[in-house]
């Protein structure tokens, strides 16, 4: 039973739905906080259940050695090192819709509250000092809202935005023209969005792009009197520069849910008078996380149960009505190139990969990467799908992918080529009724193979007696053949022998083999299937 820890606070519920999916878990909300602790026990879990405490680092990432699945209940991943999880083969998951109207509301709520001042009024009242004529505010209606990052959350701010009345600018460089007409608002430049909003809200992911997007630079270009409120997160907005530019009162306010460092306990920030902050409460509210611990504990459940993927974040998504269909496809992809790569001595420069008829109607991705890990898996063997694409991009191996409808006599039918330095070679296969994969051409010669756990591959000039001679070998060696498929380019040509073992050849049977008239190449395959 596949073994799941949740590391930071969730909703109960997840914890019924992992059970119920037969998956066991161990509910430890206040692991996360304790990196020493976290190392110490990640190893024996397939599945980890994360917010935002969790830091799944590299070292993490190494002692995670069962980990298949890491699923945030949320959306920010920025708290997993992604390129190192896929690396490891991790597939990593959000719930990218679950919390975001929650969170724009927490945004828009930020927004009024710096416009009336409200955490000051309230303190001040309760304090018994009726200060009437401290808190003058500002109106929202008519004013300009500059939202940087227009995605899920920045678009509900908007459509919130334009409910109050207010003029809604947005700068982010991958907002179509077309879908910021559709949603109202006016798509322009970060330089335009500064000099012209009354408020900026911010609602990006951190990335490399994005941190410090309000530098010091940038917030001397806004508009005097503007007010700030970050409710993405810390490290989008200098803090610093914020500070100064907040006592020079070229900010006029600033709102904030995320911080450079968190838990924050100190900040410069907290001593200012025109700022107001939470803890991180963007997504706090029962509805956002019953919705992103329910969703996340059937992602990951649906993973490790059946390998259906949703919303991951380095890896297609595969839906569970598809899963049946493409996984024996899959798998043929797989033993193609585990195939190809055995055969293959010298480094692969890249790969093409091949498909024709009813598969090419199918999502490929999965069985490209597949393919990709048959290839690779002979020089890596902890290399699997998730890990395979970023490896052969990162070896610099060029990968071709061609779809076309059916040529041949096959209904679907998928070849896969390695390129190296010296040649290409090709192995193509289809699928029988019976869904198991078959081998029906080897460097252009027609066979038909099914593919076994152990396999003898032997190439020879087509010659009277070689079939004879190899047998008898075999029988010596003590070698039982389950299967004997024969392929030749033309009569007294190039022949190719693809022999069904009932175990591995000994590297001295092997050149035994070898050593036959005739014979030019002859290798042990092994198949995982
Ligand atoms: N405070 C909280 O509790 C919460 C915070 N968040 C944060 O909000 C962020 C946004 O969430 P969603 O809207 O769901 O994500 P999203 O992916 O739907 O939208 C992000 C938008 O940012 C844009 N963007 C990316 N790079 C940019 C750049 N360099 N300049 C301007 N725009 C850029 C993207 O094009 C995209 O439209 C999350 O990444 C997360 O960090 C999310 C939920 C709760
Ligand atoms: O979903 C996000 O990106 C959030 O920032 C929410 O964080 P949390 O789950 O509340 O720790």
């Amino acid at each position: 039973m596949p073994k799941v820890l949740v590391s930071d606070k969730l909703s109960p519920t997840a914890v019924q739905v992992f059970k119920d999916n037969g998956v066991e878990v161990d509910y430890q909300p206040d692991l996360g906080k304790d990196k020493d602790k976290l190392l110490e026990v990640i190893g024996q879990y397939d599945g980890l259940a994360i917010r935002s405490a969790t830091k799944v680092t590299e070292k993490v990432i190494a002692a995670a050695t069962n980990l298949k699945v890491i699923g945030r209940a949320g959306i920010g991943v920025d708290n997993v090192d992604i390129p190192l999880a896929t690396k490891k083969g991790i597939i990593v998951m959000n719930t990218p819709f679950g919390n975001s109207i929650t969170t724009a509301e927490h945004a828009i709520s930020m927004m009024l509250s710096l416009a009336r001042q409200i955490p000051e009024a309230d303190a001040s009242t309760r304090a018994g000092k009726w200060e009437k004529n401290r808190f003058m505010g500002v109106e929202v209606t008519n004013k300009t809202l500059g939202i940087i990052g227009c995605g899920n959350i920045g678009t509900i701010v908007a459509d919130r935005a334009q409910g109050l009345k207010m003029r809604v600018l947005a700068f982010d460089p991958f907002l179509t023209a077309d879908r910021a007409v559709e949603i109202g608002v006016e798509k322009v430049e970060l330089d335009d969005l500064l000099a012209r909003a009354d408020f900026i809200t911010l609602h990006t992911p951190l990335t490399d792009q994005t941190r410090n997007v309000l530098s010091a630079e940038a917030i001397g270009k806004a508009k005097k009197g503007v007010r700030i409120i970050n409710c993405a997160r810390g490290g989008l907005v200098d803090e610093a520069a914020l500070a100064e530019a907040l006592k020079s009162g070229h900010v006029a306010g600033a709102a904030l849910d995320v911080f450079l460092e968190e838990p924050a306990t100190a900040n410069p920030l907290f001593d200012l008078p025109n700022v107001i902050c939470t803890p991180h409460l963007g997504a706090s509210t029962s509805e956002a996380q019953e919705n992103v611990a329910v969703q996340v504990a059937e992602q990951i459940s649906a993973y490790l149960m059946t390998g259906e993927i949703t919303n991951a974040l380095n890896f297609p998504s595969i839906s569970a009505e598809e899963a049946p269909r493409i996984t024996p496809f899959v798998k043929l992809a797989e033993a193609l190139g585990s195939f190809a790569g055995q055969l293959t001595e010298t480094s692969i420069t890249g790969v093409r990969i091949e498909f024709e008829g009813d598969v090419a109607d199918l999502n490929t991705r999965p069985m490209v990467a597949a393919a990709l890990t048959g290839a690779l898996k002979p020089l890596l063997a902890d290399v699997n799908m998730v890990s395979a694409p970023q490896i052969a991009k990162d070896r610099g191996m060029q990968v071709e992918t061609i779809t076309r409808e059916q040529q041949g006599a096959y209904d679907s039918y998928i070849r896969f080529t390695v390129i190296t330095e010296r040649q290409e070679r090709s192995v193509a296969g289809t699928l029988f009724a019976s869904g198991k994969p078959r081998i029906i051409q080897v460097k252009g010669i027609n066979m038909e193979a099914e593919v076994t756990p152990y396999m003898l591959y032997v190439t020879n000039l087509d010659k009277p007696g070689h079939i004879g001679r190899l047998g008898t070998l075999l029988g010596e060696l003590g070698i039982n053949i389950a299967n004997f498929n024969l392929g030749r380019t033309e009569q007294g040509g190039d022949a190719i022998a693809l022999v069904s073992i009932d175990g591995t050849l000994t590297d001295d049977q092997l050149s035994r083999i070898s050593a036959l008239e005739d014979v030019k190449q002859a290798k042990a395959l092994k198949f995982n299937l």
